[in-house]
C-alpha cells in the first residue's frame, strides 16, 4: 500500500492565503487627462480600465480568506460609479475644477473644458493616474467591506491590494500591508 502524501509544509516556511478577483464586470470605461513632467497636460482621452483586487488574510471558519461574493458586489458598486464618466481630480495643484448643479468646468492654464455635471465624477486626487485611482478604489472598497461584513473579517486582513490597468498590461498598483492595514 502506498503511503498518503505528506501535505504539511516545511517547518521553516509560513503559509499564507489570498484571493484575487479580476473580472470583466469590473472593467469601466472612463475619460480623463493627467499632467506630467511638471506642467504638461495630456489631451482628454479614455481607457477601458480593468480593476483587480487581492486580499490576504488567515482562513475563516468557512475556509475563506474573504467571501468572493462580498468583494465582487462591493467592487461592482464602485466601478459602476466610474463607468462612462469623466474623471476629474479635485486636489490637482494645476487643474482647477469647479462645479454647480448643471456643469463642471476644468481649467488648466488657458485651456478650459465644460462637462454636464452628471457625466463627471469628482475625485479627491492630485492626478487621475492609475496608481491614485487604484488607491481611491482600494480605500472605497475597504470601507464598503467594513460596513458589510463582521468587524473581524476586515480586521484580519494582512494585505489589501488593488491594480488598475489602463492599457492591456500597463497598470498602477496600490497596497496596504500588515501593520498599516489595521
Ligand atoms: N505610471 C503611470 N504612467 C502613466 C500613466 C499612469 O497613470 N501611471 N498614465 C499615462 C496616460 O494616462 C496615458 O494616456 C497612457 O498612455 P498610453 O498607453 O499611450 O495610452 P493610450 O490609451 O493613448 O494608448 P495607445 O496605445 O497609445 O493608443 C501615461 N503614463
Amino acid at each position: 500500500m502506498t503511503e498518503p502524501i505528506k501535505i504539511e509544509p516545511a517547518a521553516n516556511l509560513t503559509e499564507r492565503y489570498r484571493i484575487r478577483l479580476e473580472k470583466e464586470a469590473h472593467v469601466f470605461a472612463a475619460a480623463h487627462f493627467i499632467t506630467f513632467a511638471g506642467n504638461i497636460c495630456e489631451p482628454l482621452h479614455g481607457h477601458n480600465y480593468g480593476v483587480a483586487v487581492e486580499i490576504e488574510a488567515p482562513l475563516d471558519e468557512n475556509q475563506y480568506v474573504i467571501d468572493f461574493i462580498a468583494v465582487r458586489d462591493e467592487l461592482t458598486a464602485i466601478t459602476q460609479t466610474l463607468d462612462h464618466r469623466m474623471l476629474l481630480p479635485t486636489s490637482h495643484p494645476l487643474i482647477q475644477v469647479t462645479a454647480d448643479e448643471r456643469e463642471v468646468t476644468a481649467r488648466f492654464g488657458d485651456k478650459r473644458w465644460v462637462f454636464p455635471r452628471t457625466d463627471c465624477v469628482l475625485l479627491p486626487l492630485t492626478n487621475t493616474t492609475s496608481e491614485l485611482l487604484a488607491r481611491y478604489i482600494g480605500l472605497a472598497l475597504r470601507e464598503r467591506l467594513a460596513a458589510r461584513l463582521p468587524a473581524q473579517v476586515v480586521g484580519s486582513i494582512t494585505r489589501f491590494s488593488v491594480e488598475v490597468d489602463e492599457n492591456h498590461g500597463q497598470r498602477g498598483i496600490w497596497s496596504l500591508a500588515a501593520d498599516a492595514v489595521h
